[in-house]
């Protein structure tokens, strides 16, 4: 079957504001008459929530082995079947989230590479957003709980793992944007992303 949707990918730090721009852009698309498919990782499915369940004594290699199984069977059961159906796939986390967060369990970037080189189709486009550190700071603060990976990392260096993430994907030939969301409400935000996005294929 030819996939002829679109798959994007939405990446940053916790708080940056991923899940409602998710929602912006779905809205901005569905208002054009687009077919949407919003979605994240970890997935729904049963390893996905497992992984959600279990995230604090699920840990370093083991917890990134589980987190690209769960990548694997979300693309061939969801976002595969979504883009064969002409959707536009938005999706909230995917191969930087496990360069960073990995990284941030111990792991070198290149083992956690290696777990998920093989994975397609890479996205059309991911895009990351970026905001003031101090304001993702306030932001998780007002989170009741905070996972393990939460904790362990800062704005800070999430932000400049998320760029490096960014770097060593644009060597891979992954096409990428990052969103500076200072001072744009998130309808903003999703207009700027809807500027980028690579137009659909033809129907076959
Ligand atoms: N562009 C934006 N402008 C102002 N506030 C925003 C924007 N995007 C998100 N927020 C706010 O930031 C908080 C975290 O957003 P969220 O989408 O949950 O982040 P993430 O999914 O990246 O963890 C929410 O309270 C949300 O309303
Ligand atoms: C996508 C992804 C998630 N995770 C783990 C760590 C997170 O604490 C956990 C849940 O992801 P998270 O994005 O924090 O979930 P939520 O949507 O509930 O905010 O999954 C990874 O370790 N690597 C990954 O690539």
């Amino acid at each position: 079957m030819t996939a002829t949707g679109r798959f994007l990918v939405l990446e940053g730090p916790n708080g940056v504001g991923k899940t409602t721009t998710a929602a912006a852009l779905a809205d901005l698309l569905r208002s054009r008459g687009d077919r949407v498919h919003v979605t994240g990782e970890p997935s729904t499915a049963p390893l996905g929530r497992l992984i959600r369940a279990h995230e604090a004594e699920l840990t370093g290699r083991a917890l990134a082995l589980a987190v690209a199984a769960d990548r694997s069977h979300h693309l061939d059961t969801e976002i595969v079947p979504a883009l064969a159906a002409s959707a536009t796939v938005i999706c909230d986390r995917f191969i930087p989230s496990s360069l960073v967060l990995q990284q941030l369990d111990g792991l070198d970037p290149r083992e956690v590479w290696s777990y998920n080189a093989a994975l397609r189709p890479i996205p059309d486009i991911t895009v990351y957003l970026i905001t003031a550190p101090a304001t993702i700071g306030a932001r998780l603060a007002q989170r009741p709980r905070r996972s393990r990976l939460e904790q362990a990392g800062s704005p800070d260096r999430e932000l400049a793992l998320y760029q490096q993430a960014r770097r060593f994907l644009d060597g891979q030939g992954w096409r990428q944007i990052t969103i500076d969301c200072r001072d744009l409400p998130a309808d903003q935000v999703a207009a700027r992303i809807l500027a980028h996005l690579p137009r659909k294929d033809p129907a076959p």
